[in-house]
């Protein structure tokens, strides 16, 4: 009596699933593309970004200043986004005044500015020393 066959390898699956994380990151530059053509906060924000980053190519900052400088573009960035995905929704769930809604954009609002009172505070605390030297 024959033996049994030798199991089969699973076929790779290794392309399907990268196909699916590049339509994935596919769809999250859509969403950021979309947001930045119809919010006005996002438009100054990408402004404030280059002027931050050559600001801090022009005075020269440390690897660790940047990190920091990074991780809050980064932080203002992402609560941006979510707050102008949560507006999205209430507006297609309670397009009528609902105190449910107001919270929920109030909120979302709220943790935007959380966000850039942190980041205003990395900007103080990494260049406010250098603009005060170079205004001294
Ligand atoms: N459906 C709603 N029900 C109750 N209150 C709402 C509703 N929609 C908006 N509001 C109130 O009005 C405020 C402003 O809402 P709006 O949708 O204009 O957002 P926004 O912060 O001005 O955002 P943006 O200017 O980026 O569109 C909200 O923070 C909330 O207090």
């Amino acid at each position: 009596m024959a033996g049994a066959e030798p199991e089969k390898a699973p076929p790779r699956r290794f392309p399907a699933v990268l196909r699916r994380r590049a339509a994935s990151f596919g769809y999250a530059l859509r969403g950021v593309a979309a947001a930045l053509r119809t919010e006005v906060h996002l438009q100054f924000h990408a402004v404030a970004t280059v002027a931050v980053l050559v600001l801090g190519w022009v005075v020269g900052l440390a690897r660790w200043e940047w990190a920091l400088v990074v991780l809050a573009v980064g932080l203002v960035w992402s609560l941006e986004l979510v707050n102008t995905a949560v507006e999205a929704v209430v507006n297609l769930v309670s397009p009528e005044y609902h105190p449910l809604a107001g919270r929920a954009k109030d909120v979302a609002a709220g943790a935007v500015l959380a966000g850039a009172v942190a980041a205003a505070a990395v900007g103080a605390l990494v260049f406010g020393p250098r603009l005060w030297a170079w205004l001294s």
